[in-house]
C-alpha cells in the first residue's frame, strides 16, 4: 500500500458515526489477447459495510469467500487500501468497523484483489469531505496503481467492457457497451493461483510477428464483443500469456483447449485458473455450460469445479451512504 505523498501535517480525524456500503463486481481480465488492457465486469459481487467509530481500533468481520484465510486487522486488503487513501488525503480515523460479504473467489482470475482495492478506495472516498475526494480519473488511477495494472479495476469501477492503457505512468480507460447477446460462463476450480506467480511465468520479450498477430486479435475482439459476437472464437485467440502460464494450471489449459477445439470462445480468466467462455446468446451459453460440465466429468474432476452462467454487470461498483 502506497502512502508516500501523504500528508506532511498531522492528519485530521474523520467524524465517528459515518456509515457506507460498497458493492463491487467480479471482473475477468485479458479476455484472450487483451493482456493488461481488456476487462469485463460480471454479476458476482463483494460487499463491504464500513462504519467509523469513536472506539479506538479496527474491527473486521468476513463472511463468504476468504473467511478464515484473510487477516482481520489493518493488514486486510480493503482496510489497508482504505486507510492509505484516507492518509493520502490527510485524514485518519479513531476506530473502524468493517463487515465484508464476499462472493468473489480469491486467486482464481476473477479480480478479487481489484475488487478489494476498489472497495477500500471507494469507501474512503465516500467517507472523506467532498473537497478531499478523488474524481473519476483519480479513482481509476489510484486503484490501478495499487493493483499494478488497470484491466480489472477499470470494469470493476465503471461496469461493462473496459479498454485501458497507461501513458507516462498515468492509467486511463474507456468503457464500451458489450453486445447484449454476449453471456459469460465460467468454470472455477477449487485451487488458487496467485497473480504474482502467474506473472512470473511470462517472458520478458516476444517476437515481433507474435506481437503483431496478438494486436490484430485484440482489435478484432473489441469488434466481436461490441458488434459481432459470431467472431468471438477468432477474436479470443491469445499469443501473450495463456501458453506460458499453462504449466501452472494444466487442468484449466486442457479444458480451454478442448472447448476451443469444439468451437467455444474459451479463454483463461485473468491470471487463471478459471476458464471463461464468451457465448453468443442464451442457447450457446447453455451449450457452453453443458460442454464444460461434460468435459470436467470426463476428466473425473467435476466435483472440484463450479460452472456458473453469469451476466455482464453494466454499471460497476455501487456506493450507498447511510444516515445515522
Ligand atoms: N475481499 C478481499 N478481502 C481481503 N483480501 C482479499 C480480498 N480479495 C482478495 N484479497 C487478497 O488478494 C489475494 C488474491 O489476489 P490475486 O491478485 O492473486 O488474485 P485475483 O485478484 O483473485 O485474480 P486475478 O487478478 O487473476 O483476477 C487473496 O489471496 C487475498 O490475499
Ligand atoms: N492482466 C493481469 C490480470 C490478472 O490480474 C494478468 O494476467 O496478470
Amino acid at each position: 500500500m502506497q502512502v508516500a505523498g501523504g500528508p506532511r501535517t498531522a492528519p485530521r480525524t474523520l467524524a465517528p458515526g459515518q456509515d457506507v456500503t460498497v458493492s463491487v463486481p467480479a471482473t475477468s481480465a485479458n479476455l484472450g489477447p487483451g493482456f493488461d488492457s481488456l476487462g469485463l465486469a460480471v454479476t458476482l459481487y463483494d460487499t463491504v459495510r464500513v462504519r467509523t467509530s469513536e472506539n479506538e481500533g479496527i474491527f473486521v468481520e468476513v463472511a463468504g469467500e476468504g473467511a478464515g484465510s484473510v487477516p482481520l486487522d489493518s493488514s486486510h486488503l480493503v482496510v489497508r487500501t482504505l486507510l492509505g487513501t484516507l492518509n493520502n488525503a490527510g485524514y485518519g480515523i479513531q476506530g473502524l468497523h468493517l463487515s465484508a460479504e464476499n462472493a468473489i473467489p480469491h486467486g482464481r482470475g476473477l479480480g478479487s484483489s481489484a475488487s478489494a482495492i476498489v472497495s477500500g478506495v471507494l469507501a474512503a472516498n465516500s467517507l472523506l469531505p467532498a473537497e478531499a475526494r478523488l474524481d473519476a480519473a483519480g479513482l481509476l488511477h489510484s486503484c490501478s496503481a495499487l493493483e499494478g495494472h488497470p484491466d480489472n479495476v477499470a470494469p470493476a469501477l465503471a461496469g461493462d467492457l473496459a479498454i485501458s492503457w497507461e501513458t507516462d505512468g498515468v492509467f486511463r480507460s474507456v468503457r464500451a457497451a458489450v453486445h447484449p447477446s454476449v453471456v459469460p460462463v465460467v468454470a472455477i476450480p477449487d485451487v488458487e493461483l496467485s497473480t504474482e506467480s502467474a506473472r512470473g511465468l511470462l517472458p520478458a520479450t516476444v517476437a515481433h510477428r507474435t506481437a503483431a498477430a496478438n494486436a490484430g486479435r485484440a482489435a478484432l475482439l473489441i469488434h466481436a464483443l461490441t458488434a459481432d459476437p459470431s467472431l468471438l472464437l477468432e477474436g479470443t485467440r491469445d499469443a501473450l500469456h495463456q501458453d506460458f502460464r499453462a504449466p501452472a494450471m494444466l487442468p484449466s489449459a486442457r479444458l480451454l483447449q478442448s472447448l476451443r477445439s469444439d468451437g467455444f470462445a474459451a479463454v483463461i480468466s485473468g491470471a487463471g485458473p478459471t476458464v471463461l467462455c464468451l457465448a453468443d446468446g442464451e442457447d450457446a451459453a447453455r451449450d457452453a455450460e453443458e460442454a464444460m460440465t461434460e468435459q470436467l466429468q470426463a476428466a473425473g474432476s467435476a466435483e472440484n469445479w463450479r460452472v456458473l452462467r453469469l451476466g455482464v454487470e453494466r454499471d460497476g461498483a455501487r456506493v450507498e451512504g447511510h444516515q445515522r
